[in-house]
């Protein structure tokens, strides 16, 4: 059975969402105050990098189930099912959540809705916005519209965000009561594909559901943590971290995924996610895990830290008038996303170090072009490399960790490179006569101190 369903804010999440909502076969109407993604989703186009979307996107738009607009006003008779998308930025240093965009959304869909409805939160959002919402929908929407208020938060990666919404890993769903039987039905429906294919659907309270995100965020950010403090200590004692991580990830109830040592974690969802967390345990008083999320973060800082350092040595030990191909801009491998990207932190922070810095990533260019204008920027991984002292390869792109030194060779000026991401194979670049240096597998043979200071380098650890 199709229902009519809208879908608020276009952006990663959203345009995603309502794309495959419409390829489960429901008739969608997507808005976003933006025209400018409006334009572009119109014409089957996603306002960013997306494997397979723009497809998914152009066969429902040809099909007659997916429309656009830049306009709430059809919002209240299209149907009984809204889906809250819009944005939950970082507000202030201490993480706090910018809910200004679900304030406006909730406002905008209470004016309008007119008949009983269900509106279901996909945003991420700390612990009792829901609730909060739920008073705010009872002062401005009128009676007839009998609204009810669910959490569904989303599990999406970038770069796999059609294949994770098509097959999502669980379909949770937070509502404010177990009276709320129309929410729960409406989200069956929306979902009845997914759930006969045995996808498990957890329903809950509001606080629970809203929670699980921040929480599985905040997990695979401590397990990425992990796995660098490791790193920290395998450059200590000689050990290789990426060894470590496979004979750790055999066992199931580890397993290797988000194992990956090396620069750490960026995102529009990661840091911003695991901060929020911070701010809400602080707020309630929850000292456990502000502190051991605290740890997390500086954990992942410092990794930043210590690949910028790893840089400068590679290029003699100072940075000063040297030239730096940087391979890589977006936060990871498969999206054009560059909110908090570790890669251009360390380019910028090598820049302001007196290097010349040139960058070169697959689909980031005009994005990171527009935050970052003071880089250069060239139109491939040789143009980028051309002179270079070192080359950082600093998102693990297939085309990066593809690369053999016999491509360079001809073009570089010092045969140095960092593999930031340790996708890259040591011996065969040691063996062609290269520097090859990566957090966590120096094979490091020096005195303690020397060590010490390797892997921790600000002597922020050891003050
Ligand atoms: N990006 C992801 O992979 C992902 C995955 C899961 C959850 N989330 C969460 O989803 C939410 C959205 O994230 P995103 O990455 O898509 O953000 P985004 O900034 O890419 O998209 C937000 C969109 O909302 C639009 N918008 C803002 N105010 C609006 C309004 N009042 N009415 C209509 N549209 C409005 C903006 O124009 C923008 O297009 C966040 O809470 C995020 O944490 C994101
Ligand atoms: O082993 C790993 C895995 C990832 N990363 C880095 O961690 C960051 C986040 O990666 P990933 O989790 O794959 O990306 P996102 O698309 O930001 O997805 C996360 O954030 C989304 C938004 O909340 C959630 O929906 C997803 O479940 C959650 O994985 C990136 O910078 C990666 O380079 C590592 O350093 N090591």
């Amino acid at each position: 059975m199709s229902a009519r369903v809208t879908v608020v804010g276009t952006g990663y999440l959203g345009a995603t969402h309502a794309a495959c909502m419409a390829e489960l076969g429901h008739d969608v109407l997507a808005v976003d105050t933006d025209p400018s993604k409006i334009n572009l989703l119109r014409t089957g186009r996603a306002p960013f990098f997306e494997p397979h979307l723009d497809e998914v996107l152009q066969r429902n738009i040809a099909a007659g189930r997916l429309h656009f607009s830049t306009s709430y006003d059809a919002v209240g008779t299209w149907g009984a099912i809204h889906f809250i998308c819009v944005g939950t930025p970082q507000l202030d240093p201490l993480g706090t959540s910018d809910l200004s965009q679900i304030r406006a959304t909730i406002d905008a869909l209470s004016a309008r809705i007119t008949v009983p409805s269900v509106i279901l939160g996909k945003s991420t959002v700390p612990v009792g916005t829901a609730r909060h919402l739920i008073e705010r929908i009872k002062d401005t929407a009128s009676a007839e519209a009998d609204i009810e208020l669910a959490w569904n938060p989303e599990f999406l990666r970038e770069g796999h965000a059609v294949r994770d919404t098509l097959s999502p890993t669980r379909i949770v769903l937070g509502t404010e009561n177990r009276t709320n039987i129309r929410a729960e039905r409406l989200a069956r429906t929306i979902y009845r594909l997914l759930l006969a294919r045995q996808i498990p659907m957890v329903v809950t309270d509001l606080e629970t559901a809203e929670l699980t995100k921040t929480a599985a965020n905040s997990f695979l950010a401590t397990k990425i943590s992990f796995i660098n403090a490791m790193a920290e200590l395998c450059d200590a004692a000689g050990a290789d971290v990426s060894v470590l991580a496979d004979a750790l990830g055999y066992d199931p109830r580890i397993g290797r995924m988000h194992l990956g040592a090396g620069l750490g974690y960026g995102g529009g969802c990661l840091p911003k996610d695991l901060h929020a967390l911070v701010a809400k345990a602080d707020e309630l008083g929850i000292v456990s895990i502000a502190r051991l999320l605290h740890d997390v973060e500086q954990i992942n800082l410092r990794a930043r830290a210590r690949t910028t350092h790893l840089a400068i040595a590679a290029c003699g030990g100072t940075s000063r008038d040297r030239s730096i191909a940087v391979l890589g801009a977006a936060f990871k491998p498969g999206t054009d996303d560059i909110r908090n990207s570790p890669a251009l932190d360390v380019a910028e922070d090598l820049r302001r170090l007196g290097a010349t810095v040139t960058v070169f990533d697959p689909q980031a260019m005009s994005k990171s072009r527009n935050a970052f204008p003071e880089l250069k920027y060239a139109r491939s991984t040789a143009l980028a490399c051309r002179n270079a002292d070192a080359i950082l390869v600093l998102t693990d792109w297939p085309e990066f960790s593809a690369m053999l030194p016999g491509d360079l060779e001809a073009v570089v000026r010092g045969k140095a490179i960092v593999d930031g991401r340790n996708c890259l194979d040591p011996l065969t670049w040691r063996a062609a006569g290269w520097s090859y240096s990566a957090l966590g597998r120096m094979g490091f043979s020096g005195s303690t101190a020397e060590r010490r200071a390797h892997a921790d380098p600000d002597g922020a650890l050891n003050p």
